[in-house]
């Protein structure tokens, strides 16, 4: 096993429960920051494969109590899994990856008393259009949001526990309320499902001639259409009110269309009013995709960001500023996070977006954990 990062505050054992995609690509990326990871699912066979690639051991009743818990199951038994994993252990901060957030809170706030002080929900926001520890990669969450979901008994500790592991799977910590999360990705996250399955659904009964033409745009817009159907099932109806309102929004637009193509049917392209409604449609959604960011994940900014692990020790934070120094970089802002019992802190440093890249690859170079953002 290799040895702990210096810059990894992850302090194992973390216990991950349901070792399919998110689960095992977990355990892979832990295992790599050197983490010992014990793994446990409901099928022997899902969490004897996840041992074989390398994502971690089976837990043995002598196996030490894990000091995290992570629920990686579908989102409907998450709540309760959830639950049962605080009693089981007592002292274990426990957080799940669930891709709906204010249903699960609800359940465990209603289940766990006061060991709700210890959970944590949580999103990466990776993964890909396979299940199973098959499709696994330890790179998952480099690079991506995660968000953080405190409830109104968690800890601070507990936070910051979820915040450091995102951090050490190289993903971007965001928090977040339960409900602004849930309807942030309905939008952002849902509805594409939805929107790509909706399109994919038009081809099993189209013309074998029509499919030899297809392009880049249809297998753009279709790549998630080949997510797991119950998988995606329990993540729709357990957000059901905000992906119902974000798909009636598409709706009213869906019906502009049609009454546009209609016209443009019955009275000629050049007929009119029909061509406005359609080049306003394609205007919106040019504004619209250029609002997306790349993989920054956040809204745009004046300054870059650059988030540094730094160890709890007299004369670290210094250190770091005074090698931001010695690259030619001047900090514009700074944030740090920090709890007491922690070993280690994260520092956002504010530069101006041009010195970004450069910082961070001076900062890796002289042995500094750069969070990618
Ligand atoms: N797939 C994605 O892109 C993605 C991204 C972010 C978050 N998520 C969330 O992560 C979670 C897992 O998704 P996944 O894609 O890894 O699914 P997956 O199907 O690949 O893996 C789920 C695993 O959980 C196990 N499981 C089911 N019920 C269990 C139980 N009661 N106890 C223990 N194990 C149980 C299954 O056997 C399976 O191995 C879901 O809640 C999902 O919403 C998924
Ligand atoms: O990229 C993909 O394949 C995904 O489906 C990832 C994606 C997303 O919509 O971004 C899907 C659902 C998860 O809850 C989080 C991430």
């Amino acid at each position: 096993m290799p040895a702990p990062h210096d810059a990894v505050a992850t302090r194992g054992p973390v216990r991950v429960v349901g070792t399919g995609l998110l689960g095992a690509s977990l355990g892979l990326a832990l295992r790599t920051a050197g983490v010992d990871v014990q793994l446990a699912d409901l099928s022997p066979t899902a969490q004897a494969l996840a041992r074989d690639l390398g994502a971690g051991d089976l837990t043995a009743p002598d196996s030490p109590e894990p000091t995290l818990v992570v629920v990686a199951t579908p989102p409907d038994v998450a709540g309760p899994t959830v639950v049962a994993e605080l009693a089981a252990h007592p002292d274990a901060v426990v957080t799940d990856v669930a891709s709906v957030k204010a249903l699960i809170a609800e359940e465990v706030e209603a289940g766990a008393g006061a060991d709700a002080a210890r959970y944590v929900g949580s999103h990466p926001m990776a993964g890909r259009e396979r299940s199973g520890a098959a499709a696994a990669d330890a790179d998952l969450f480099a690079g991506r949001p995660w968000v953080v979901v405190p409830g109104p008994r968690t800890t601070s500790e507990a936070v910051l526990t979820v915040r450091a592991l995102a951090a050490d799977v190289g993903a971007t910590p965001v928090t977040l309320g339960a409900q602004e999360h849930d309807d942030a990705v309905a939008l952002v996250s849902h509805l594409p499902q939805l929107a790509a399955s909706l399109v994919a659904a038009r081809l099993p009964g189209a013309p074998e001639s029509a499919l030899g033409l297809a392009g880049q745009g249809l297998r753009d817009v279709t790549r998630i259409a080949a997510s797991d159907p119950m998988l995606w099932a329990a993540i729709l109806v357990g957000n059901a009110g905000p992906v119902a309102h974000a798909l009636r929004a598409l709706r009213g637009d869906l019906d502009t269309l049609l009454d546009a193509l209609e016209l443009a049917r019955d009275t000629g392209p050049l007929g009119n009013g029909s061509t406005g409604p359609l080049a306003r449609v394609i205007d919106a959604g040019n504004r619209g995709v250029a609002r997306i960011p790349g993989k920054h994940g956040g809204a745009p900014r004046r300054y870059g960001e650059v988030t540094v692990l730094v160890p709890d020790q007299p004369g670290a934070l210094g250190r770091l500023f005074g090698e931001v120094g010695e690259l030619g970089v001047n900090i514009e802002d700074l944030q740090l996070e920090h709890s007491a019992g922690q070993r280690v802190g994260l520092a956002a440093l504010s530069v101006l977006p041009g010195s970004v890249a450069a910082l961070e690859a001076g900062l890796t170079e002289r042995g500094w954990r750069v969070v990618a953002q």
